[in-house]
C-alpha cells in the first residue's frame, strides 16, 4: 500500500471527543490506533521509514510523557538505537535538568535524567500530538540544556489552527493533520 493509503488507514481509527477533559477542547484519541494491531504496526512503520529517510544520523529517541512513551521505544528499537523519557516532575530519579511549561489544557513541568542525553548527541524527540505547542518547546530546552542538538520533532497528529509549530525553532513534522 502506499504512504498515502497506509496513512489514511491509521487516520480512520483515531477519534474526536468534543469537551475533553475541559470544554472547548476536541480531544484527538491515539489509543483506538494501538487496538489495531495491523493499524499500530503500520504507524510504526511509518514513522520509522520518514526517520530512516529524513534523519538517518540519529544517535537517540526521546519520548515525551505519557503518550510519546507508547512509540518512541519500540521507534528506537527497530533503528537500533536508545530510548530516553521526558518525564513529569518529580518521577526521575537523580540530576535531572527542569523546564516548565503550559499546555492547550493546563500547565506542567517536564524533567529530563542528566545522564540520560550525550553531549553534541543528535536527538530525535516524538510524541503523539502537538497542539499549543508548548510541551515540544519545553522538551526542545531539556535537550538544548544537556548540550545536545535535536534534529527532528516528530509528531503523529498536529492540531494545525494552534501552530504549535511557530513555537518551536527545530525541525517539526507531523504525520496527519488536522
Ligand atoms: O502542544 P501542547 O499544547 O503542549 O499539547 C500536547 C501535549 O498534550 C498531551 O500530553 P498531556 O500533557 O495531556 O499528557 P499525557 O500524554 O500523559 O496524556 C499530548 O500527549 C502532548 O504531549
Ligand atoms: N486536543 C487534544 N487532543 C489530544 N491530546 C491533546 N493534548 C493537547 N491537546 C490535545
Amino acid at each position: 500500500m502506499s504512504t498515502d493509503g497506509r496513512l489514511e488507514a491509521v487516520k480512520a481509527l483515531i477519534t474526536a471527543h468534543p469537551d475533553f477533559p475541559k470544554k472547548g477542547i476536541l480531544f484527538r484519541n491515539i489509543f483506538p490506533v494501538l487496538r489495531d494491531p495491523k493499524g499500530f504496526h503500520t504507524l510504526c512503520d511509518l514513522m520509522v521509514e520518514h526517520i530512516q529517510s529524513k534523519c538517518s544520523n540519529v544517535e537517540l529517541i526521546v519520548g515525551l510523557d505519557s503518550r510519546g512513551f507508547l512509540f518512541g521505544p519500540i521507534v528506537a528499537q527497530r533503528l537500533n538505537i536508545g530510548f530516553a523519557p521526558v518525564r513529569k516532575a518529580g518521577k526521575l530519579p537523580g540530576e535531572t535538568f527542569k523546564v516548565s511549561y503550559s499546555l492547550e489544557y493546563g500547565q506542567d513541568s517536564f524533567e529530563i535524567e542528566k545522564s540520560s542525553v550525550k553531549l553534541g548527541q543528535k536527538v530525535v524527540i516524538i510524541d503523539d500530538l502537538i497542539a499549543t505547542g508548548g510541551s515540544m518547546k519545553a522538551a526542545c530546552e531539556l535537550i538544548e540544556m544537556a548540550g545536545a542538538d535535536v534534529v527532528e520533532c516528530y509528531l503523529v497528529i498536529e492540531l494545525v489552527d494552534l501552530k504549535g509549530r511557530d513555537k518551536i525553532n527545530k525541525p517539526v513534522t507531523s504525520l496527519i493533520q488536522y
